[in-house]
């Protein structure tokens, strides 16, 4: 085997189906994609479940632990496992943490922030159930309730069932002790929510609605929803910030003396809102208001800078990886997204690590998203990072480079069949000119992504006859993992994203070390 310097792309969320239900990925005019399956050693691996350390193989692939496994080459068990396992331990409600939070608000409130669904990539609304209920056991006297509505890990326009479920809960547990309530809510893609920096405008809302209490009021979450569907006619993602008021006020703002759990599991989009509570000397938008309060996550989301630094359940310790074994070989690498995935190959990537390992060996570069709905834009930044990307390529300064190109996921959680298929092609006309790129530097290229998405834009349907309904999520579908410019054999079998790193080191002419999932070449 001929070694040489590797380009990696990751399309994020183009997976692999023969079912053309909605498939933008089949229906894309993809000329490239066509030629290398056609002409070059290429297979299908797992991008979800236990191929990637979820609870089960019922649970989609998503960008954190694609990316986790994919700069690892290992499988660790991933926030939604660990945090069941530590409801069914019960060592959550035994943690330092979850009494101090209970102490902290003895005579205040009991928040819980979160996204209320079950997608299982951030949160699971089976946590903040089992949280409340462990809440009234011990003791607590009043809790509210800031619940972030999803329709992009789960059917677009389901919320509604998530709020029946919780104010069910809610219904049971309130009695003359325990005053449970929903304070405020929202679109995860409208407040709160937002990751890599990519918009502070989001999280000020979210700050607004849930700390303040400012925003429009209704008497219930139903009554939201229902009222901002009919005159926006959006999905839950996209539905804007809610207060809860009861005579005219606000029945949960956060104030001195309260304590706030933010339940989501995942950090990309945790990190900014936790910042935003836990930095005594925040200048990313003005809090107005800065309640004195006990504020921990789920998890800690970043483990660098210590984000937060009081959690509930320890994230997996992810360690030996790829850019820390590249580094050690003194190998120079080049990372690069737009800002939407930055974090993806960057953070994501080294395991949930802020920092790099060395300053001289690692470049990252990141190109600026725009700040619209992508699909206005599907072809998003594919060509800047290209410009980039192949620059770097021809410079031949880096002997590893990795890239994503987020079309296929961002577009695709718009539920835009059309647009996404734009997206696809688009991802499609770079691979040309990384392909070209790679030939005259004598580089190796290796295609593959980090889940599905774009490969199936509608729900199931239940008729033949109904009409096709956009589905925003994630697929359960393996993804291509594709060589070219080489002349290797692959494995034939049953693999999944943690092998790629270890095919990877192989190519540059290195063994992999030890603990690594083996690599796919023959
Ligand atoms: O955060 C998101 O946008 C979705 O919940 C998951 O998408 P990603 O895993 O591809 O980032
Ligand atoms: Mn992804
Ligand atoms: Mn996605």
């Amino acid at each position: 085997m001929n070694k040489k310097p590797v380009v990696l792309v990751v399309m994020d969320g183009i997976g692999c189906t023969e079912k053309d239900n909605g498939n933008a990925v089949m229906h894309a005019y993809k000329p490239q994609l066509d030629t290398l399956i056609k002409t070059c050693p290429n297979i299908q691996i797992k991008a979800h479940g236990l191929a990637v350390g979820l609870p089960s193989d019922d649970d989609m692939g998503n960008s954190e632990v694609g990316h986790n496994a994919l700069g690892c080459g290992q499988v660790y068990s991933q926030g939604a496992k660990l945090v069941n396992e530590s409801i069914e331990t019960g060592a959550i409600f035994k943690s330092e943490t979850w009494k101090e939070a209970l102490d902290s608000c003895k005579s205040g409130t009991l928040h819980f922030l979160g996204l209320l669904s079950d997608g299982n990539v951030h949160s699971n609304i089976a946590h903040l159930e089992a949280m409340l209920k462990q809440a009234k056991a011990d003791g607590v006297k009043k809790v509210r309730i800031h619940a972030l509505l999803d329709g992009r890990d789960v059917p677009e326009t389901s919320a509604l069932q998530y709020v029946d479920q919780i104010e069910n809960l809610i219904h049971e547990l309130n009695d003359e002790n325990f005053d449970i309530k929903v304070a405020s809510g929202g679109g995860r893609m409208k407040i709160t929510m937002d990751r890599y920096e990519a918009n502070w405008k989001m999280v000020e809302e979210g700050w607004h609605i849930h700390v303040l209490g400012e925003g429009r009021k209704f008497a219930s979450m139903k009554e939201a929803i229902e009222t901002y569907r009919k005159e926006l006619g959006v999905s839950d993602q996209d539905l804007p910030g809610f207060v809860i008021e009861e005579n005219g006020k606000p029945v949960g703002t956060i104030e001195d003396g309260d304590s706030v759990i933010l339940y989501n599991f995942r950090g990309d989009r945790a990190i900014e809102i936790s910042k935003a509570f836990g930095n005594e000397n925040f200048t990313e938008f003005d809090r107005v208001r800065f309640p004195k309060v006990f504020y921990a996550g789920m998890l800690q989301y970043d483990g660098d800078l210590k984000i937060p630094n009081k959690f509930l359940v320890a994230p997996p310790h992810i360690t030996n990886t790829m850019s820390e074994f590249l580094v050690k070989q003194g190998v120079k690498s080049y990372a690069i997204s737009e800002t939407q995935k930055f974090g993806h190959v960057t953070y994501f990537w080294n395991g949930n690590r802020s920092e790099k390992f060395d300053d001289k060996l690692e470049t990252w570069v990141e190109v600026p998203s725009d700040v619209i709905p992508f699909e206005q834009r599907p072809w998003m930044k594919a060509a800047e990072i290209t410009d980039l990307l192949v620059d770097a390529i021809t410079s031949k300064e880096y002997d590893f480079l990795r890239v994503n190109y987020p079309n296929g996921d961002m577009v695709g959680h718009t539920g835009n069949y059309e647009a996404t298929l734009i997206g696809v092609e688009s991802v499609d006309l770079m691979l040309k000119r990384i392909m070209n790129a790679c030939d005259k530097a004598g580089y190796t290229l290796l295609v593959t992504a980090d889940h599905g998405n774009a490969d199936e834009m509608y729900e199931k349907r239940k008729n033949p006859e109904d009409a096709p309904k956009p589905k925003t999520a994630h697929t359960l579908n393996p993804v291509p993992f594709i060589v070219y410019n080489s002349d290797v054999q692959l494995k034939e079998g049953h693999f999944g994203l943690s092998n790629v790193a270890a095919t990877v080191v192989e190519l540059l002419g290195f063994k992999a070390p030890e603990g690594w999932d083996e690599s796919l070449i023959k």
